[in-house]
């Protein structure tokens, strides 16, 4: 695991209209989540705390459960049993306006970046306060001056300053993503779901994303929840590790003192039957 470079300081997080918490209450409190498509159950009585500013990777082969997991959080899909509570805000039984208010301070970090091809990478940026604006915005020049300083400030700080008003589909993958992580920062979230953020990368870039990602989310202390397919990748950047394996949790241990065969284990067993463990 990379030594933390910032620190960190823990005050009490609450929710707007919320009695004061302790800053040891979780930021991300599931309880006994089931989620089933027809036949198929995607998730089985899963639990998962996650405290403030705490970097948690979430492994598990391909139709595990983890996109699944990220959306239920986030109230994109419905739970069948369980219940979630994120920032304080309860998902399950949310209204729509409660959770179109939650998704405001929860980040969400897609494998295609989901930019708006044509538009610039500065307007893509802009895009992230949408959620703090009343109304729609059409064009850069429809944000505040301070609130385009901003952007510029955000994507200077993923290093595409330079590519401000280039359209978003002229740049490479990693570049794209790079543009996303400052739309998020935008956003001026407290939780950030990422959905396998580096799949479509090279390793290189793979690298260099994870690298801007978490090191942001530190300094901002952001509380981060991750899919990630590679392994080495999750050991590195991770402080916590949870495994999915057919919907159930079956591993949930901070990195220090995991080794690659511990991970592994997530996959092991259904490897056997399904020979699809990764590298
Ligand atoms: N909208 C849906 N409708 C029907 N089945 C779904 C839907 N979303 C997910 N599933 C099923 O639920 C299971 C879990 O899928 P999920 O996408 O959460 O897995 P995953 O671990 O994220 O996989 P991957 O690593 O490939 O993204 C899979 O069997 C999948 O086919």
């Amino acid at each position: 695991m990379r030594e933390l470079t910032v620190n960190q300081p823990i005050e009490p997080l609450r929710a707007p209209g919320q009695p004061p918490g302790s800053a040891a209450d979780p930021v991300i409190d599931a309880r006994g989540i089931t989620k089933r498509f027809g036949d198929v159950t995607a998730l089985q009585g899963v639990d998962l705390e996650i405290r403030r500013s705490e970097l948690v990777i979430l492994l598990g082969l391909s139709g595990s459960g983890k996109s699944t997991l990220l959306r239920c959080l986030n109230g994109l899909h419905g739970m069948d049993t369980g219940q979630a509570t994120v920032l304080g805000q309860p998902v399950h039984g949310a209204s729509g306006r409660q959770l179109r208010s939650l998704r405001t301070r929860v980040g969400f970090i897609f494998q295609q970046f989901n930019l708006v091809g044509r538009l610039s990478c500065l307007e893509n940026v802009l895009i992230g306060a949408l959620g703090r604006l009343r109304g729609p915005r059409y064009g850069v020049l429809s944000y505040s001056a301070a609130m385009r300083r901003e952007a510029l400030g955000y994507l200077d700080r993923v290093g595409l300053a330079d590519k401000a008003f280039q359209r978003a589909d002229t740049l490479s993958g990693g570049q794209q993503q790079r543009v996303a992580i400052a739309r998020t920062l935008m956003q001026k979230p407290a939780v950030v779901l990422a959905d396998e953020p580096v799949a479509s990368l090279d390793p290189e870039n793979a690298g260099i994303v994870m690298d801007l990602l978490f090191q942001v989310c530190l300094e901002e202390q952001l509380t981060v929840l991750c899919t990630l397919h590679q392994v080495d990748l999750a050991l590195e950047w991770g402080q916590r590790i949870v495994g999915l394996r057919h919907g159930s949790k079956v591993l949930d241990q901070p990195t220090q003192g995991l080794t690659r065969d511990n991970v592994m284990e997530i996959y092991r067993r259904v490897a056997v039957d399904t020979a699809e463990a990764p590298a």
